[in-house]
């Protein structure tokens, strides 16, 4: 007998956040209560999924409130932060999830797993930041909060400028045994913003540690563990493009690895942004035949699995 198909789903910024509104709790829970939509409507069509966000903005903005009360309360340690922005997220996805899944008759537990991921201490992401947290600022108040704060800043993409900070690459997902004890029964956050980072100590206990994982990264190590068929990355952009925002932009529908990787060697794709997607994408689809990704909208997410939309990378 065929097995439901498996795929691990992993959110982008903008299924978290409108641009348009401020950034508070309440707004995220209205973008996440829409995005729900979607991922309810994959859910009902004959999917099994896992769900997997992104933290930059969040994480960034809950080490700046900690930060600004130093004088009232001792600030909150990175992982800390990391762990706090995968609750708040996970609780607006538990709730905007369950009330999509309801109006669709569909009753399914949604649960987050606060997740673990084991980093190598010696990873060099310790020593070259790359990754983006936080609001976006010109880059006069960039460089200023550079040399006040001692933050590494960097131009993010042609949107402005970012604080940035270590991302190394997970490894292990302390709790994959638990979130395949959930997977039949149960629609699982897990991973959310990469993950928190930790190191193994040599005793076996683990320590957190001041970084941010590319969830892109840590959703491709999800779908291996769960031996996913899809691994779906949902961001702004309908397809991964070469040329991006060149007169000779040309948007990538279904293309092979080999092609996927001689783009990447070509530089194609920003790093911070869609380079980790389109590397994430190749590392799923080399890592077992039949195994897809899709780089796609949210709202394209159907069509794209019903593979007439999206960048689309199989073996
Ligand atoms: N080659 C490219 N093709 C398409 N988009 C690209 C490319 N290079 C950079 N981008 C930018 O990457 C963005 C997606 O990355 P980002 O916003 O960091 O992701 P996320 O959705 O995970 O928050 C796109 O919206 C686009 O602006
Ligand atoms: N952790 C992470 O990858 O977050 P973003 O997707 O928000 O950059």
């Amino acid at each position: 007998m065929n097995r439901i198909p498996r795929v691990v789903i992993a959110l982008g910024g903008n299924a978290l956040e409108d641009k348009s509104m401020p950034s508070t709790a309440e707004a995220q829970l209205e973008v996440v209560k829409k995005t729900s939509e979607y991922i309810a409507e994959i859910s009902c069509s004959n999917y099994e999924i896992a769900v997997v966000h992104g933290n930059g903005p969040q994480v960034g903005r809950i080490l700046l409130a900690s930060e600004a009360a130093k004088d009232i309360t001792p600030p909150m340690p990175f992982d800390v932060c990391g762990a706090m922005s995968q609750g708040y997220i996970g609780y607006h996805i538990q709730q905007g999830l369950k009330l999509a899944l309801a109006k669709r008759n569909r009753i399914l537990p949604v649960v987050t797993v606060v997740t673990q991921m084991v980093v190598n201490k010696d990873d060099k992401a310790f020593q070259n930041p790359t990754k983006p947290i936080g609001p976006f600022y010109s880059e006069e108040e960039a460089k200023r909060l550079a040399a006040e704060k001692g933050y590494t800043v960097k131009e993010d993409a042609g949107r402005g400028w970012r604080r940035v900070v270590a991302s190394p690459i997970p490894e292990r997902i302390v709790e994959i045994g638990t979130i395949k004890t959930l997977w039949d029964t149960t629609i699982t956050v897990a991973c959310g913003g990469g993950g928190i980072p930790v190191i193994e100590n040599e005793d076996g206990s683990l320590k957190g540690v001041a970084a941010v994982i590319d969830k892109d990264f840590a959703a491709e190590r999800l779908a291996e563990d769960m031996d996913a068929d899809i691994l779906m990355i949902l961001t702004e952009v309908e397809k991964a493009s070469i040329n991006f925002k060149k007169p000779n932009q040309e948007d990538l529908s279904v293309i092979t690895i080999e092609e996927a990787e001689k783009y990447i060697e070509e530089g194609h794709f920003a790093p911070g942004s869609m380079l980790p997607k389109v590397m994430a994408s190749v590392k799923f689809a080399k890592s077992k035949p039949g195994r897809k990704s899709i780089i796609t909208s949210l709202y394209k997410s159907m069509d794209a699995l019903n593979g007439l939309t999206g960048t689309i990378i199989q073996g």
